[in-house]
């Protein structure tokens, strides 16, 4: 290296002992020749694919992107831009499983409806012969309005299964329409953010090609800094943010930004606090199983 030398032109003094092969870059150092680059599966980066570009390699076999159904069920509903009136509120858990899907690659028909059997079963069925899968949110509990199990029959809707023992979400019903996916989650809106992260994406991302592993949230444990003042009776997921082993569970005092209606303590987080049947309050230094959320 010239730094190691007194820069001399014509006659130079080098400085340190030279080391035979020092800064020379063999051929195949960085990727052998007939090494796979990437197993079956795999989410290609932005470092693969510059992997695939720097060995030449132009093109790559990939799973063609699924198309998820995203219906908003709810006759209250209005679209974010219309004039607001009494009675309506606007539909943020359409919006929102729809760019969480794009977000993990999915390409995502969006659409709300009326609470009318006829006009969910004919929306439903118009999502799926064009798409691979269909999420909905709303009318799925035991409410004289909430028709979703009966447009499941309608539909000749196969249950796969009918409600998770846990806070939110708990009304959730997964079926198969013929060979598709239906998820029809809960129309409280962090009910379906929670349960499309827990249960909805990781069969998506399945089907979508990826790997198992890479599918499913993963497990692992955090130290608190903020606490949780509510006991929790059954299973209870927290939105949360986890970094470095820390979690913090936001709203802090405030157990209301926790409610299954209010989205806003949403924004920022990257996980689920998974609080077990039967815990009493949880305060900041304890430890919580932390669910991350799939990237
Ligand atoms: N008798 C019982 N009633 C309820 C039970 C129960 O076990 N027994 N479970 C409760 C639980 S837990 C949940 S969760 C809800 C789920 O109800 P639905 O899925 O039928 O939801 P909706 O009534 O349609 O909506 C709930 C709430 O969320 C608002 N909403 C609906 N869609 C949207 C949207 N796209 N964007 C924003 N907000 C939305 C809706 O206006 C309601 O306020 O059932 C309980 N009842
Ligand atoms: O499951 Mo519900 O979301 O608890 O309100």
């Amino acid at each position: 290296m010239q730094e190691l030398t007194d820069g001399g032109e014509e006659q130079v003094r080098i400085y340190a002992q030279l080391q035979p092969n020092a800064n020379v870059v063999f051929r195949g150092e960085d990727i052998a020749a007939g090494a796979p680059i990437a197993a079956a599966g795999t989410v290609l980066t932005p470092a693969h694919i510059g992997v695939l570009a720097g060995q030449g390699i132009p093109d790559a076999e990939v799973f063609r992107p699924l198309t998820v159904g995203v219906l908003a069920t709810g006759s209250e509903l209005l679209e974010a831009g219309e004039a607001w009136a009494p009675g309506k509120i606007y539909d943020a858990n359409g919006i929102q499983n729809a760019a969480r899907l794009r977000q993990l690659g999915f390409a995502v028909e969006r659409t709300h409806c009326s609470d009318d059997p006829e006009e969910i079963a004919a929306r439903m069925q118009e999502l799926l012969t064009r798409c691979d899968a269909v999420i909905t949110s709303g009318g799925v509990s035991v409410g004289q309005k909430d028709y979703l199990p009966t447009v499941l029959e309608m539909l000749h809707a196969e249950p796969v299964f009918a409600g998770v023992a846990q806070k939110p979400g708990s009304p959730m019903i997964a079926a198969q329409v013929g060979e598709k996916l239906v998820f029809c989650l809960s129309g409280n809106p962090f009910a379906a953010a929670a349960t499309l992260e827990q249960y909805a994406v990781p069969a998506l991302l399945r089907a979508a090609g990826r790997r198992e592993e890479d599918c499913i949230p993963v497990h692992t444990r955090g130290r608190l800094t903020t606490g949780f003042s509510k006991p929790s009776k059954g299973t209870r997921f927290l939105r949360a943010r986890a970094l470095g082993g820390l979690v913090e569970i936001p709203g802090e005092g405030n157990a209301e930004a926790h409610s299954s209606g209010s989205l806003s303590a949403m924004m920022g987080c990257n996980c689920l606090v998974e609080l077990p049947a039967g815990s009493g309050p949880v305060a900041p230094g304890e430890e919580v199983e932390v669910l991350n959320f799939v990237q």
